[in-house]
Order: structure tokens, then sequence, then C-alpha cells
């Protein structure tokens, strides 16, 4: 595709040599770049990416989309100068692979909690009510039954384009995925047209990054602020801010709630370690999944599929078919009679929610004992919050390890710790070790008892120092149980 056309929709502040050249590919990793590229030099977190576009010519690139122009130009070589490179990357990209958001419906979630268990939960149901479909997650990726392993859970905009346009070579009518915060705030998804917004809700993470809640909850809005009027925009009106997150949206706004008037409703009827009963707009359906979360889930899924035009009969059959998302409360049970349940409970609140589903189904019978630890290198407040979490629904607790990155393990242990009195500390124990901790709380469990493995999920790896070494909860439970 030609340079002008890959720019037909930004605003160049100044254009230095011919846009009719040739381009065949779009990076903002220099380290990618090949022959006739376009390398977009972005500026990060780490590093700016103005500073390897030396490199880039030398790879071969044949154009430069740049904020700064560099002081020494090179014949044969287009510069493309824009205000802001992060404003331009996606509309760029986009229009390099084709615009294939316009070319299918695509659906995306955002919120702190749910955006997985959501998009995947559409995926299913739309391939099983016979659509062709895509997802992209924080778990996997995929394009129909193809696998494609997720490094982020919003991918970088050259790879959400790429994936996207293959998911359109695919034949696939419906991608579903979910925007991050990080990836809302840089513009990763800038140039996509969404058919829907699904908003699940918001409570504290990635402070880190944003600094104040107040910016997160501004980075996730903008996801709305930006759906056009053809799209709509589901949001839970249960969540606090849940009405903040679609005032200025152009999209057609429809509430879900469990509580209150909303446009989708739900109540739950009966429930067990199988699953729910539940009435959603005055139809029953027996669902396989616990937790009042689950419920509000659900009915988020339920609304986005009615709003894409699926008959709610059948759409409540298919919900009855579907089964937990890998990680997500998902049980390994011991041959001594207690179960073990992964989840990927990695903030404070999702932490109450897992343990509140939990204790629904337990009803006072069996204890819990929980072992969960926090990540490295990420949101620190959040540490103790969820130690406090941890001890106040639980009969015992293992503070133990999750990916330390590059701190050392037992600071966040001792960050954890930190936010427990001496009385909380009574049901406490650390072990730094993730596998002695999860074998530890086997030993200490009896039939009827519930062990919460909370914080990795899905995930098959321990990140230390910057090597991910195998490691996955629910192996390390089938082992013991081997044993
Ligand atoms: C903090 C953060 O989000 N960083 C993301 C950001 O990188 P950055 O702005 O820090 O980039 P940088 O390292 O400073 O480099 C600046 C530019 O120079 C370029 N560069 C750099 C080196 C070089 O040799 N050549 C070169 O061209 C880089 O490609 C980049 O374009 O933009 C990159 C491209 O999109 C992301 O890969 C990177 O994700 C990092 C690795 C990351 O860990 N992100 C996490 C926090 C994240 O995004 N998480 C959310 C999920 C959160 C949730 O649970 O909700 C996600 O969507 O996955
Ligand atoms: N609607 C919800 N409300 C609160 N907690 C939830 C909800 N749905 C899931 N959870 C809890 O949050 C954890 C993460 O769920 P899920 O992976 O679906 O969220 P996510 O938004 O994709 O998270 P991430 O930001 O890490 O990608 C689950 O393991 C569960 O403990
Ligand atoms: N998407 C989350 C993953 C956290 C998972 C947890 N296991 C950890 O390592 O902190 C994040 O980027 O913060
Ligand atoms: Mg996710």
């Amino acid at each position: 595709m030609e340079l002008k056309e890959i720019i037909k929709n930004i605003r160049p502040v100044n254009i230095t040599g011919s846009t009719d050249v040739e381009i065949t590919g779009v990076d903002i990793d220099s380290r990618r770049v090949g022959a006739g590229h376009l390398f977009v030099a972005m500026k990060g977190t780490q590093t700016d990416g103005h500073a390897y576009i030396g490199k880039a010519i030398d790879q071969g690139a044949a154009a430069i989309l740049c904020e700064d122009m560099p002081e020494e130009t090179k014949d044969g070589v287009t510069y493309v100068q824009v205000k802001s490179t992060e404003d331009a990357v996606g509309e760029a990209a986009t229009t390099f692979y084709g615009d294939p958001s316009r070319k299918l419906r695509l659906v995306g979630v955002t919120g702190t909690n749910g955006k997985t268990t959501i998009a995947t939960l559409l995926y299913n149901m739309f391939r099983k009510l016979g659509y062709k479909c895509g997802l992209l997650s924080t778990v996997c990726n995929y394009i129909e039954d193809e696998q494609i392993p997720a490094d982020h859970t919003t991918p970088d905009p050259i790879e959400l384009n790429r994936l996207l346009a293959r998911m359109v070579e695919a034949g696939c009518q419906y991608a579903f995925m979910e925007c991050s915060s990080h990836a809302i705030a840089q513009k990763r998804i800038g140039g996509l047209k969404f058919a829907g917004g699904i908003f699940t809700n918001l409570t504290r993470d990635h402070l880190d990054y944003h600094k104040t809640f107040e910016n997160y909850r501004d980075a996730k809005k903008a996801f709305f602020d930006g759906l056009p009027k053809s799209a709509f925009a589901i949001t839970n009106a249960d969540d606090k801010n849940g009405m903040v997150m679609v005032q200025n949206t152009k999209a057609t706004v429809k509430t879900y709630s469990t509580q209150r008037m909303a446009d989708f409703r739900a109540k739950i009827l009966e429930c067990h370690f199988g699953g729910m009963y539940l009435e959603i707009d005055g139809r029953e359906v027996g669902v396989q999944f616990i937790g009042k979360f689950n419920v509000s889930n659900l009915l988020a899924v339920y609304g986005t599929a009615v709003m894409l035009g699926e008959k709610p009969e059948d759409v409540l059959v298919v919900m009855s078919t579907l089964k937990s998302v890998s990680g997500r409360l998902d049980p390994v049970h011991s041959p001594e009679g207690y179960v073990a349940i992964v989840d990927y409970a990695h903030t404070p609140d999702a932490l109450e929610n897992v343990l509140k589903a939990i204790h629904e189904v337990l009803n006072g019978k069996g204890h819990v004992i929980t072992v969960c630890g926090a990540g490295g290198n990420r949101d620190k407040g959040k540490r103790p919050l969820m130690a406090q979490e941890a001890v106040r629904q639980s009969d015992k607790v293992i503070i133990t390890s999750d990916n330390p990155r590059f701190e050392d393990p037992q600071d966040i242990i001792n960050d954890m710790l930190a936010g427990l009195n001496a009385q909380q500390m009574k049901k406490v124990i650390s072990i730094a070790d993730r596998r002695e901790a999860i074998r530890t709380a086997c030993m200490m469990a009896t039939k009827g008892d519930v062990i919460l493995v909370a914080g990795k999920g899905h995930e098959n790896y321990q990140e230390i120092k910057g090597v991910k070494h195998h490691f996955d909860d629910k192996e390390v439970l089938q082992e013991i149980f081997k044993n």
C-alpha cells in the first residue's frame, strides 16, 4: 500500500519526501523493521522510539512517522511528522491492514474484573450460535480454532490490527476483545470501529501506572466516549461508576443489573456447587457457574447477544451449556473429598468476590484455606488490602509468591503482611515457595473444605527476574492429588 493511502486519516504537520512510496509493513519496534516498512516512533514509558529511527532506516525502513524530526534526514526516506504518534499509530495501522474492524462486528469489554470471562463467553456463545468468531484476551487469542498466544490483555496497535485482519481473512463475522486501561490510555485501540462496548466494574488496580483512581476511571471512560453513534454501550448499573462511564457516549446506552431496574435483569433462584438457577428477563435458565459476580458477567453476555440481534430464548439455551473459563473459579477435586479452586483473582475486589462465591456455596459447612500472593513491580498499594481480604473470609491463609518479577519475593510478602494486625496474623503463615505453599494447604485440608489458590489462574509460568519458569497451579494440585 502506498504511504499516502496509509496516512489518509491522519493530519501531518509536515512531510519530507514522497508519499507515493510503497509500504510493505508498519512497525512501532525498530527491531521488527524490514525493507520497505513504515517505522512509527513512539515516546514510551521506558525509552523514546525516536532514538531508534536511525536503526530502523539501517534495517530498510522506507518511511518514518514521528513527532520530532531527526536532526539529520536521509535521502530516499520519507518523514511524516505529526503532533502525536500515539494518536496516529492506530489510524495508520488499521488503514494498512485494510480496516478490518469495519469488516466484522467488533465488541470491546472494559472494566477491572470480568473482561476475560465476558469476552471468552461471548466468543464461545457466538460460535455455538453458528458464527465464525475471533477472540483477543489475556489468556489466549483465537481465530476460530487457531490459538495464538497472548502476551498482553490488549495487543499493541500493529499486532491488534494484524490479528483482526487475519480474522477477516478467515471469514469471521464477530470479534470479541478485552480493552485494558493501559491499552485505552496508550490508544492501542485507536482507529478501530466498535459495534459495541461493555463495562464490567471498577475497583482499584494498576495505580502504579495511572497514579490516581480518577485517571484510571477516565481511561476506561475514554473507550465509551470514543464509541460511534451506531454502537451500543452496555453498562453495569450496580457499579458506582456504571453510569459515569456512559455519560458522554454517542452510543445507545443499555444497562444491566441484579439489584435494580435495568434493561437487562437477573436474579438467583438457586445455587449449588454445580451451578445456579437464574431468572433472566423473566425466563428461567440453569447455568454451570457459581458466584454473584458471574450473574453480572452472564447478564452482560446476554445483553450483548440481544443487542447484536440474537433471540433471547436462543441465547439462554446456549448460555446453559457454557462452562467456566480456564483459571476462573476452576475446580480440582481431591481424592480426600475437598476441592481446590484455581482463580485469577489478583485484586482485593476479585478476592472478595471469589471468596464470597465460595461461601455462598459452602454455606457454613467446611473451612476455607486461601493461598495467595501479589505480583512484583506492579501496584504495591493493593498488597495489604489483598491480605486483609483473604484473612477476612478464610479460616487459614498462606501468603506466598505470585510473579515476583524483579522484586525480592519476601519484600512482597512483607508488604502484604503489613496490612494485618496481631489478631489477624494468627490465621496466617507465609511460605515464599508457591509449590510448598499449595502443598501445605493440601495437608491442612480435610473432607468438605475448600482451598482457594488465587492470583495466577491460567498462567503456566512464574516470572522471576525476567525469566518465565514453568509453573501451573492446576498442574501442581493434580500432581499432589496423584501422590
Ligand atoms: C507500561 C506499558 O503498558 N508499556 C507498554 C508500552 O510500552 P512503553 O510505552 O513502555 O515502550 P518503551 O519500552 O518505553 O519503548 C518506546 C518505544 O520504543 C520502541 N523501541 C524500543 C526499543 C528498541 O530497541 N526499539 C524500539 O523501537 C518500542 O517498541 C516503543 O514503541 O507499549 C508497548 C507496545 O504497545 C507495550 O508492549 C508495553 O507493555 C509492557 C510490556 C507491559 O508490561 N504492559 C502491561 C502493564 C500492560 O499493558 N498490561 C495490560 C493489562 C492490564 C490489565 O490487567 O488490565 C495489557 O493490556 O496487557
Ligand atoms: N464481574 C466480576 N466482578 C468482580 N470480580 C470478578 C468478576 N468477574 C470475574 N471476577 C474475578 O476476577 C478475576 C479475573 O477475572 P477475568 O479474568 O475475567 O477479569 P479481567 O478483567 O479479564 O482481568 P485482567 O485485567 O487481569 O485481564 C476472576 O478470577 C474472578 O476472581
Ligand atoms: N493483567 C494483570 C495480571 C496480574 C496477574 C498476577 N499473577 C501478577 O503477576 O500480578 C496485570 O498486568 O497486572
Ligand atoms: Mg483479562
